[in-house]
């Protein structure tokens, strides 16, 4: 179900299908002849292939896709990185499998082909690519020449997607059994081209061992904690969410998270607005209902109507002494709650009053709280804690975050991590760049709270926010405002439960 593995973990797959009675060596032949597949795909027979392999396992693979591609008609030609005698195991027994000549990649000439296969580095890579890897590499991406990477394009760290001095860029990427968090997360992802996954003969029996905590974001997720409406229900059955306004200035970011709310399927939907601002919510949506609110005392008044069981504050809240306050009312409430913008940016190098006002929460886990900080908000939140802010990868960095916390954080941006404080964690791939609009987080955060009033768990409310928000936006694309998003989830949502057959 879209888990992704870490490079250990996909090595204890190996492991296990072996001790399971695969060999090794079979594993290598099928990921090879994989690679070959997609490059069968793409080229016809008599095209010109450079294989280039490197010194361990991956280039076994690269040797393995030069030996079947040969045997279907293409010119192959192989060039290794590194001394053929120092190559081991299934490597050097692929290798030995190879009756061509074998060129030193130091005299490769990317350009002298019409695809190149690129089997230098995959899970194993350790360091920085320096030297002739480094050189081959940049020759590589400067031939313009297709490339066919093997796991994962080489440079690529398969763990963290970040670029370890340079990266081939591929037009297309062959891993095995499943995806990585490279190839997910930015800037790996961009370098991968589309990602097929191959079966390699690793039963998926093996990841109830492993216990895989992260996944690709998707559908299958959480779709058993989604569903329709039941034919007897009623609004209240639905949920009530309220989203507490800014002053005057800052009234248009509840309405848009008002009205993601709604649309998600929120059956009421109240603004909570301060005295000053509200003449101006007189334009909001019609079911949008609306109720003064002035201060922390306002709003736990309101939010003492247990009916009102989900809360968003932190849209142009203001920040500062008073938006803390705000918030300690909202969480003492024991309602769920979206904790978003200025609420994150009011505890700026505070993470740690955080973490107390979220624990002393009366609700417990069973009160569920999301904060969605985008990187500058995540930033400022954790400056009093270097483990949080310097974690390593965005995967790293959120779920140390959630874990500090207690509660699930969604790190946005391209490749949007959700994580929730039992390591849980999913990555989230089906944006695109014109959600990069204002106002646009300010719908996503609405749209959560509208889960969590509908009793969506917290992980999976922010994972399937997360997931709608994003297909909105692909629904409306070029010209996207942030005010088209809430307008864009009935067609999304439609579709979501035809396939969900609800
Ligand atoms: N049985 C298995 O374990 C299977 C492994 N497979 C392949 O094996 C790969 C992993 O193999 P390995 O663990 O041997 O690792 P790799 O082949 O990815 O790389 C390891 C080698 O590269 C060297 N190296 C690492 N970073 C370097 C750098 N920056 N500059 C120069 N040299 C560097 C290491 O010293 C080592 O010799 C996977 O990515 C996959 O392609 C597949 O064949 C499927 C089965
Ligand atoms: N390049 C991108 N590709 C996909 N989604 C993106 C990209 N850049 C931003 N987003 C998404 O757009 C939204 C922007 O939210 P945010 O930064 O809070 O904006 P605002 O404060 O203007 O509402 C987030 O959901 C984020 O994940
Ligand atoms: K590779």
């Amino acid at each position: 179900m879209n888990e992704v593995l870490s490079t250990a973990q996909m090595g204890e797959a190996d492991r296990l299908a072996i001790a399971a009675g695969t060999p090794g060596s079979e594993l290598m032949d099928k990921a090879g002849r994989a690679v070959a597949d997609v490059v069968a795909r793409r080229h016809k027979a008599g095209e010109r292939v450079l294989a280039l392999c490197g010194p361990g396992n991956n280039g076994g693979d690269g040797f393995v896709a030069a030996r079947v591609l040969a045997g279907r008609g293409f010119r192959v030609r192989v060039a290794l990185l590194g001394a053929r005698e120092a190559l081991r195991g299934d490597a050097a027994g692929a290798a030995a499998l190879w009756s061509g000549a074998v060129e030193p990649a130091s005299a490769a000439d990317p350009a002298e082909c019409d695809v190149i296969v690129d089997a230098l580095f995959g899970a194993g890579l350790a360091r920085d690519l320096d030297g002739e890897a480094l050189a081959l590499v940049e020759r590589v991406n400067a031939s313009g020449v297709p490339v066919v990477a093997v796991d994962v394009p080489s440079g690529v760290d398969g763990n963290t997607g970040a670029v370890r001095r340079a990266a081939i860029r591929a037009a297309e990427t062959v891993t095995f059994f499943r995806p990585k968090p490279g190839h997910l997360l930015l800037p790996g992802r961009l370098r991968c081209g589309p990602v097929r996954i191959a079966d390699i003969g690793i039963p998926d029996a093996v990841l109830a061992t492993i216990r895989p905590a992260c996944w690709a974001n998707g559908t299958r997720l959480w779709r058993p904690a989604f569903r329709a409406p039941a034919p007897e229900g009623h609004k209240y059955g639905r949920g009530h969410a309220l989203v507490l306004s800014g002053g005057a200035e800052g009234a248009g970011a509840a309405r848009l998270a008002a009205r993601g709310a709604l649309r998600i399927g929120a059956g009421l939907v109240t603004i909570a607005t301060p005295s000053d601002a509200l003449a101006l919510h007189a334009g909001r949506p019609d079911a949008v209902m609306l109720r003064r609110s002035d201060g922390p005392a306002g709003l736990a008044a309101l939010l003492a109507d247990r009916r009102r069981n989900a809360w968003v504050v932190g849209p142009a809240a203001g920040v500062g002494e008073r938006t803390r306050e705000l918030v300690a009312a909202a969480l003492a409430s024991g309602a769920h709650g979206v904790l978003d913008a200025d609420a994150l940016t009011s505890f700026e190098g505070a993470s740690a009053e955080l973490a107390r006002a979220l624990a002393a929460r009366p609700g417990g886990a069973g009160q569920a709280i999301v904060l969605t900080p985008h990187e500058g908000e995540f930033g400022r939140l954790f400056k009093d804690s270097p483990p949080v802010a310097s974690a390593g990868s965005k995967l790293e960095r959120a779920r140390a975050a959630a874990a500090s916390l207690g509660a699930v954080v969604v790190l946005k941006g391209p490749d949007t991590v959700i994580a929730a404080p039992d390591g849980r964690a999913a990555i989230n791939a089906n944006g695109t760049p014109f959600l990069a609009t204002a106002g646009s987080g300010d719908v996503l955060s609405g749209i959560v709270a509208g889960l969590l009033a509908q009793s969506v768990p917290a992980f999976e409310a922010a994972c399937a926010g997360v997931w709608f928000h994003a297909e909105a936006g692909c629904a409306v694309g070029p010209g996207l405002i942030a005010d088209d998003l809430p307008d864009a989830l009935p067609k999304v949502l439609k579709a979501y439960f035809a396939e969900a057959g609800t």
